[in-house]
């Protein structure tokens, strides 16, 4: 039997102020949910580890504050970033039309040059009643720039699992054609550079 591949990768969880990224990291990683808000200062990180086929995957998921002075210091933890969670709240319209703000900051620090980094949105507070943001308005916002959509409750655990599932799938993918283009590249460098020894 082979051994299972080993791949850590990390993720990111950014958006708007209060739309609940700690919250939907609590519930993915520890399956909890708490009322109570605490707003998070700068960043702080979650590991969990699955599986997904022959893979055992570490995801390191850093959870980013919202606050608007905390902005440029956050956008310093993208660097490296396997894929991004996008999150908004829908029943807060400012937190939906942020999104746009939010994706170019982390493009411009993830994906210059490249353009398959992996990004999910969440419309997050689905079991709330006072919604602002239609669930049409946010797929044809997603479907426009070809980035999955999941409605998401951290309280009610809805799509929570999927969502960052998706997202680590879609890391792997990315990890995995990145590697393999670097192994092509060095295996032509190589015979190239016996070739050419072997000529004169
Ligand atoms: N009803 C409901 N409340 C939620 C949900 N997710 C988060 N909340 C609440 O929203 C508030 C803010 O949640 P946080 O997870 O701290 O939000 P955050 O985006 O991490 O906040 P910052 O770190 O300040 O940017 C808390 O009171 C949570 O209990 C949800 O799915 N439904």
């Amino acid at each position: 039997m082979n051994p299972k591949k080993k791949v850590d990768l990390k993720l990111i969880i950014i958006g708007a102020l209060g739309v609940g990224k700690t919250s939907l990291l609590h519930q993915y990683v520890h399956k909890t949910f708490y009322e109570d808000y605490q707003t998070t200062l700068g960043a702080s990180i979650l590991s969990k580890i699955i599986s997904l086929g022959d893979t055992t995957l570490k995801l390191q998921i850093w959870d980013t504050g919202g606050q608007e002075r905390f902005r440029s210091m956050v956008s310093t933890f993208y660097k490296g970033s396997d894929g991004c969670i996008l999150t908004f709240d829908v029943t807060d319209l400012e937190s939906f039309e942020a999104l746009d703000t939010w994706r170019d900051d982390v493009l411009a620090k993830t994906a210059p040059v490249e353009k398959s980094y992996p990004i999910v949105v969440l419309g997050n507070k689905i079991d709330l009643a006072d919604r602002q943001v239609p669930q049409e308005v946010a797929q044809d916002w997603c479907k426009e720039k070809d980035i999955p959509y999941f409605e998401v409750s951290a309280k009610n655990n809805i799509n929570v699992v999927q969502a960052f599932e998706m997202l680590a799938g879609r890391a792997l993918s990315r990890y995995q054609s990145i590697l393999e283009n670097y192994l092509t590249d060095s295996i032509k460098l190589s015979t190239g550079n016996q070739s050419r020894r072997g000529c004169c």
